[in-house]
């Protein structure tokens, strides 16, 4: 993969300040880039920095050193409400599809609203519509569910609308954090799926995080393994999963022996 990076990260670093203990770093000098058609698997062990450097991805955490480019320009954190256009394709998926939708709103209200965020000027009721409606049947959803409020929807679906929320961005990258693993698993194979499908038919960018190695062993083009807010290494899936060059990725690979080889 020659093209240019969608997302390129350059030693970026994450802390936080803890009340009586000062700065704590969760992320410390990572570097990263994602390319069109390309997902890129981040495993590592509960706390190791996942979140926070997908939250700093998407521009919700500051970095406090390093930096992030988005199509060659810095993402810089704002309020979502003043999140600068260059960033709307650059969109992110929660665990929790509640993080991403409004549970008072109608999901063909909310998925119109980021249509009209995306195509400012352009605001006809009818492409509205059809988006609406094309999005939902891209996740593998009846349209017909556009009428139901969040609460109404099974697990699964909530989170193809979460889904289908950051698509109808036209994004270029998409920041998964732990997108399947609340769901069951027939929902979790088909979700899985789905996003492997959508990058491919759509040569977006993914960032997938997960704790679970059999998901990012199934679907990712290449993985990074995250211990203590650092990557230990990464490299093409196959490669880590076949020839770790970390005892930590050996480490996390004998707890799931038959990971190599699964089919999806
Ligand atoms: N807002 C915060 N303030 C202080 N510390 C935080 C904050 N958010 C995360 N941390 C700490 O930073 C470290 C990394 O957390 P993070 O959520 O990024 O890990 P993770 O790998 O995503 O974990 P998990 O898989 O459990 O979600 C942890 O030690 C966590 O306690």
């Amino acid at each position: 993969m020659s093209e240019a990076p969608l997302i390129a990260v350059q030693d970026a670093h994450v802390s936080y300040r803890i009340k009586g203990k000062g700065k704590f770093l969760a992320v410390r000098g990572v570097d990263l880039e994602v390319r069109p058609g390309e997902i890129v698997g981040i495993v590592g062990e509960s706390g190791c920095g996942k979140s926070s450097l997908a939250r700093a991805l998407v521009g919700i955490n500051r970095l406090s050193g390093g930096s992030i480019e988005f199509l060659g320009e810095p993402v810089t954190p704002l309020p979502i409400r003043r999140r600068p256009a260059h960033l709307i394709p650059l969109q992110m998926v929660f665990q929790d599809p509640y993080a991403s939708l409004n549970p008072r709103r109608r999901v063909a209200k909310q998925l119109a609203e980021v249509w009209d965020a995306a195509h400012r000027g352009a605001r006809s009721a009818t492409a509205r519509e059809a988006a609406v409606i094309e999005v939902l049947e891209r996740v593998g959803l009846d349209p017909e569910l556009r009428e139901r409020y969040p609460h109404a929807l099974s697990g699964g679906q909530r989170q193809r609308i979460a889904i289908a929320k950051a698509l109808i961005a036209n994004p270029r990258v998409i920041v998964a954090d732990e997108p399947i693993s609340a769901l069951d698993a027939s929902s979790q194979k088909y979700v899985g799926q789905l996003l492997r499908t959508l990058v491919d038919e759509l040569q977006i960018g993914m960032v997938l995080i997960s704790h679970d190695l059999a998901v990012v062993a199934t679907i990712a083009d290449r993985t990074a393994v995250m211990r203590s807010g650092r990557f230990v290494e990464q490299g093409p899936t196959e490669r880590v999963w076949t020839r770790p060059s970390d005892p930590y990725t050996l480490e996390l690979l004998s707890a799931v022996p038959d990971l190599v080889g699964r089919e999806a």
